[in-house]
């Protein structure tokens, strides 16, 4: 913890983490906190392990050394619904529900944390039309564009106002101006408190949220973090 018992526990702390496929080793002591309320875009290049990262967060892996804790609570052994609930996730293969379409595939994490979905027919609507579904909202995820699909991902991710957003290449398949209204979702929620950690090559994006909130950049390499904080 970054101010010993006075205030509230980093969002994501790893502590010297590795982690191995097998016998390929991809982290290799990695240290860093992330506070709440904190911006940070992980850079590196192709497979230097950023989507390796963001799964030790989100637990869809556990460290083979070291240690990752979320919300303050180490991620072995920890109830990881329970931790996912807290999160916006948007993955690489944006991951939606095939059967759902794409209304109730935003409004799924909604239904999850067992909100009235109803009660929030507007606030969906509003936000698939920020993202440029507003007249997709009854199509079903194959019937869209891969860019389509990822801001279908971005608005489901934010849709509850998670307290940790983590996103992997949300603007890998989108147009500019698509790619500036992620990035302002993004920045709205962390605003409003909530931390948020964007693995990207999009030189771009960063650009672009230079001088905007109080982003930093982290980047991997060689299995471990070499720019770790510095601003934009
Ligand atoms: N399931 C797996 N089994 C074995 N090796 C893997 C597995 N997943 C990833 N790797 C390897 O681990 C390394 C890191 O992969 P990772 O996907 O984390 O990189 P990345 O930085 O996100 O890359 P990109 O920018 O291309 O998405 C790569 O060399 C990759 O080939």
């Amino acid at each position: 913890m970054r101010n010993g018992d006075r205030g509230p526990p980093d969002v994501i702390e790893f502590e010297a983490t590795r982690f191995s496929y097998d016998a390929r080793e991809v982290l290799r002591g990695v240290s860093l906190s992330l506070e709440p309320g904190s911006l940070h875009f992980l850079t590196g290049r192709s497979g230097a392990g950023k989507t390796t990262l963001l799964k030790l967060v989100y637990l869809a892996l556990t460290p083979t050394g070291g240690a990752v804790k979320v919300f303050g609570g180490d991620t072995r052994g920890a109830d990881r619904a329970a931790m996912r609930r807290r999160m916006g996730l948007v993955l690489q293969d944006c991951d939606l529900l095939e059967h759902l379409d794409i209304r109730d595939n935003i409004a799924l994490p909604l239904r999850i944390a067992g909100a009235d979905v109803a009660a929030r027919a507007g606030d969906i609507e509003e936000l698939a039309a920020w993202v440029g579904l507003g007249d997709r909202l009854d199509a079903f995820p194959r019937e869209l564009s891969s860019g389509e699909r990822q801001r279908a991902a971005v608005a489901r991710a934010v849709v509850t106002a998670p307290e940790l957003v983590l996103a992997d290449e949300p603007t890998g398949d989108v147009d500019e101006e698509a790619a500036g209204r992620i990035l302002e979702l993004f920045l709205e929620l962390n605003r409003a408190g909530a931390a948020v950690l964007v693995a990207t090559h999009d030189m771009a994006l960063i650009r672009r949220a230079q001088g905007r909130g109080q982003a930093r950049t982290l980047r991997l390499e060689e299995g471990v973090i070499i720019r770790a904080g510095a601003p934009l």
